[in-house]
């Protein structure tokens, strides 16, 4: 029997077909997703629709759920029209109403507001949450805030519209845990919608009525079957889920493992049975997709910090890597601050990057290769700290997202998180995650399947924590020098 796994990422559309039982890889394609922080969920659709025919069709698949980049507004009016492009978790326009959200629950307090977020809701609004999207919508596009008659996320879109879109209804949309505690108006603690908060975002009276909201399906759920005539018809559609979930899933992160995911996001998450209470809002009280929490840290600056000193220094991202190699450990003092994109964590959506400590021997491409790895994974060991803060136990991290392949990268993180780093091999963990939901569903059981090492394509790769900690420590407290010396 087989299933399909979706990864519907910032960046590009993954599809794998595993068979249900092994997990043994099959087939799979992909197909490329424009640039842009504000995207047409057409294009999506489009993408999906490539890399589902480059990976053969769907055809003979029993079932198939989608996981997706987290946060993305996606707003339905009554007929299940989109009402206006997507805006995406990276998209940081909704800056001040971030803002606004947390003095309005703490009545003009601001610490008061993060208390309450934290408690009511599990999340403290930055940006990239969709109920600071809405309350932009309203402030800045009334008449289209006033259309919206669903809202809904990227995966819950595509999985809706797997099921026949429009022609099945609003009344079709489901979610899953994991993707709704992303939403900042469903709270991974109780379970529930907190509809006054969506209320509050909308600006819409008491007693007003509020868009549709998905139904939110348990980990093996069924979200439907696919329609007749579509990318996947009469099988059986997964609950699907937010993309940090879905590769929680696909590489099996157990109590102790941190999930680093460099991606266009630099993530840190661990599945555990707490949901955090942080009014910092650095950790984010998000649901994984298996019944569990999954505490959260989000940076918006990752794989493309790599990208892009790459393109300054004229290189490609392997000779980033050799040049990285080369140089000493701290970059000889020279820190690369990557808040290329703004910043999420630390929350600020107006950041610029920075270059601290040029000197004539550190002007070098191998120290500036170095200072852009080690300022990548400065942010994201800052990330581990708030999770062991908020009670996670974190024995090792486990690298994956496309960024996992630079070998720099690999060697410099357990230096810099001062842990074990495993390298599953590389592959699609998100795609993957999606497909073992899938074979949950199909196969059924209190527990997703086990796939052994059947469902891996190669061998993990091990790198141990360093035997001395101080040069990681170094790493990071001239880091800590410089971190906050950015406009905001
Ligand atoms: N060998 C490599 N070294 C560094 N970065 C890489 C390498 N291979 C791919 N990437 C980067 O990984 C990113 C894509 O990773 P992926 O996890 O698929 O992102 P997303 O899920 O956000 O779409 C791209 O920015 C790409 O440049
Ligand atoms: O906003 C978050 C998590 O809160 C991001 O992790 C998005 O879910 C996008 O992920 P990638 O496309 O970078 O994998």
């Amino acid at each position: 029997m087989l299933v399909a796994g979706i990864d519907s990422s910032t960046q590009s559309c993954k599809v794998v077909v595993r068979d249900a039982e092994t997990g043994a890889l099959v087939r799979s394609g992909r197909a490329s997703h424009p640039d842009g922080t504000e995207v047409d969920p057409a294009a999506w659709w489009t993408a999906l629709q490539e890399a589902v025919e480059d990976a053969g069709g769907l055809a003979d698949v029993e079932a198939v759920a989608v996981g997706a980049q987290q946060h993305g507004m996606v707003c339905l009016d009554a007929d299940g029209q989109v009402v206006r492009p997507a805006l995406l978790w990276n998209d940081t326009r909704s800056a001040q109403a971030a803002q606004d959200l947390i003095l309005e629950l703490g009545d003009g307090d601001e610490e008061a507001g993060r208390r309450a977020w934290a408690e009511q809701v599990g999340v403290v609004p930055v940006p990239s949450f969709t109920v600071t999207k809405l309350r932009w919508l309203a402030d800045h596009e009334p008449e289209n805030a006033a259309r919206t008659a669903a809202v809904a996320l990227p995966h819950d879109w595509l999985t809706w519209m797997l099921a026949g879109g429009p022609e099945a209804g609003l009344e079709a949309l489901a979610t899953d845990r994991g993707d709704a505690s992303g939403t900042g108006y469903w709270n991974a603690s109780t379970g529930e919608y907190v509809p006054d908060v969506l209320r509050r975002a909308l600006r819409r009276d008491e007693g007003a009525d509020l868009p549709r909201l998905p139904r939110v399906l348990g980990p093996s759920e069924s979200a439907g079957r696919g329609a007749e005539g579509g990318l996947a018809p009469g099988a059986q559609l997964g609950a699907g889920t937010g993309d940090n979930a879905a590769a929680s899933l696909g590489v099996d992160a157990r109590p102790g493992d941190v999930v680093v995911s460099i991606g266009t996001s630099g993530v840190v998450s661990a599945p555990s049975d707490t949901p955090p209470v942080d009014p910092s809002g650095i950790v984010a009280g998000f649901a994984d997709a298996t019944g569990r929490q999954l505490p959260l840290v989000c940076t918006l600056n990752a794989a493309r910090v790599l990208t892009a000193t790459a393109s300054i220094l004229g290189v490609d991202v392997g000779r980033l890597s050799e040049l990285a190699l080369e140089a000493p450990s701290g970059s000889g003092g020279l820190v690369l601050v990557p808040y290329l994109e703004g910043e999420r964590t630390p929350d600020r959506p107006g950041a610029t990057g920075a270059v601290h400590g040029l000197t004539l021997a550190t002007s070098t491409p191998a120290h500036l290769a170095r200072a852009a790895v080690e300022g990548l994974l400065c942010g994201l060991a800052d990330g581990v700290d708030a999770l062991v803060a908020q009670g996670t136990r974190v024995d090792r991290a486990l690298l994956v997202g496309g960024g996992a392949k630079s070998e720099a990268l690999r060697q410099i993180a357990p230096v810099v998180l001062g842990r074990p780093v495993l390298v599953p091999p590389p592959a699609e963990y998100v795609a993957d995650g999606a497909a073992r939901q899938a074979a949950w569903l199909a196969l059924g059981g209190d527990e997703p399947p086990t796939w052994g090492e059947g469902a891996r394509d190669g061998e993990s790769v091990a790198y141990d924590a360093p035997e001395d900690p101080a040069p990681g420590r170094a790493v990071r407290e001239r880091y800590a020098q410089v971190r906050d010396l950015t406009d905001r």
